[in-house]
C-alpha cells in the first residue's frame, strides 16, 4: 500500500516538474527518430529499464529465476517485429506487396510510448500449465480517473496478454470477443499481474480468460473473458 502510494506520488511530482523529479521527456511524438530506429525496433523491450520501479524488478526476477528450469520461459516483446515469422503471417493479407508496406510503418500499439510514460510490461509463459503471466506497470499517459489508469489501457494489456496466450497455444488468432469486469481502479504507477489462462479450444475458437491482481495477489483489479480465433488460412483479412 505504502508502496504504491509513494509510486503515485512519484508520477504526479513527474507530471507536476516538481524539483529533483526529472521531467517527461518533452519529444515531437512524430519524430522519425523514435519511431524507426532499427535498433529499437529490434530491441527487446520487456527488460528492466530505469523506469521500472521496485516491484516490477523483483517480479521481474524472480520469474527470470524461476524461467531456469525451463517451466517458465519469459517473451520477449519489440516495437514492431513480431515473433511469428513474417511467412506465417503473410498468407491473410490479400496483397503481400501492401502488406510489407504497411508493417514497415507499423508499431505494436502497446510499445509505441516511450520508456516509463506508458505500458511497460514483460510476459512469461508457463510451458507446463499452458499459461501466461504479464507484470504490468501503467505509466502516466495511461490516466483515466485522475490517478487511475484508463480502462482502455488497461483492456489494451489484458488483449495483449490473452493475445499472447492464444497465439502461443495455437499459432496467429484474433479476438473475436472481450467482456472484462473492472472491480477496483489502478493506481498509474503501480504494478499488476494479469494472469492469463486458455479454458478450452473448440476447433478453431478459444476460450480464454485473466484477472489481474496486485502484487501481493489481495485485491482483484479485473477479470475478463474472451474469445479468441485461430485464423483460416483460406480466408484473408480484408
Ligand atoms: C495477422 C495477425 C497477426 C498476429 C500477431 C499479433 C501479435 C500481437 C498480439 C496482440 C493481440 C491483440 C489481438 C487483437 O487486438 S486482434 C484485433 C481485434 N480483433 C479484430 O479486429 C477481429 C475482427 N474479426 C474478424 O476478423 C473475424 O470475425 C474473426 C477472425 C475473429 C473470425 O472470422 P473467421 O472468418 O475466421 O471465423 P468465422 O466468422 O467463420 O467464425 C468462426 C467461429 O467463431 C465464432 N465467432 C466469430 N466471431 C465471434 C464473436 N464475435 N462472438 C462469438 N462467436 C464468434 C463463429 O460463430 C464461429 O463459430 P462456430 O459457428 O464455428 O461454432
Amino acid at each position: 500500500m505504502l508502496r504504491s502510494c509513494v509510486s503515485r506520488l512519484r508520477t504526479l511530482a513527474v507530471l507536476r516538474g516538481q524539483p529533483g523529479v526529472a521531467p517527461l521527456p518533452a519529444k515531437d511524438p512524430w519524430s522519425p527518430r523514435r519511431s524507426f530506429s532499427s535498433e529499437v525496433i529490434h530491441m527487446d523491450l520487456s527488460l528492466p529499464n530505469p523506469s521500472w520501479n521496485e516491484d516490477m524488478r523483483l517480479l521481474f526476477d524472480q520469474f527470470m529465476k524461476k524461467s531456469e528450469d525451463g517451466s517458465w520461459k519469459h517473451l520477449p516483446s519489440y516495437k514492431s517485429k513480431f515473433t511469428q515469422r513474417t511467412e506465417d503471417i503473410k498468407i491473410y493479407f490479400p496483397d503481400a506487396k501492401l502488406m510489407k508496406e504497411k508493417l514497415s510503418q507499423a508499431q505494436l500499439f502497446p510499445r509505441s510510448l516511450e520508456e516509463g510514460l506508458g505500458f511497460e510490461y514483460a510476459m512469461f509463459h508457463n510451458c507446463v500449465e499452458d499459461r501466461i503471466v504479464c507484470i504490468f506497470q501503467g505509466g502516466p499517459y495511461l490516466q483515466g480517473a485522475p490517478g487511475f489508469l484508463h480502462g482502455g489501457a488497461i483492456a489494451t494489456m489484458i488483449d495483449a496478454t490473452l493475445g499472447a496466450c492464444a497465439i502461443v497455444a495455437v499459432g496467429v488468432a484474433m479476438t473475436a470477443s472481450l467482456n472484462i469486469s473492472f472491480k477496483r481502479p489502478i493506481p498509474l504507477g503501480s504494478v499488476v499481474v494479469i494472469n492469463s489462462q486458455v479454458d478450452k479450444v473448440e476447433g478453431r475458437k478459444l476460450f480464454l480468460s485473466c484477472n489481474i491482481r496486485s502484487v501481493d495477489e489481495k485485491t482483484v483489479y479485473s477479470e475478463a473473458t474472451s474469445l479468441f480465433v485461430k485464423l483460416d488460412p483460406k480466408t484473408r483479412l480484408t
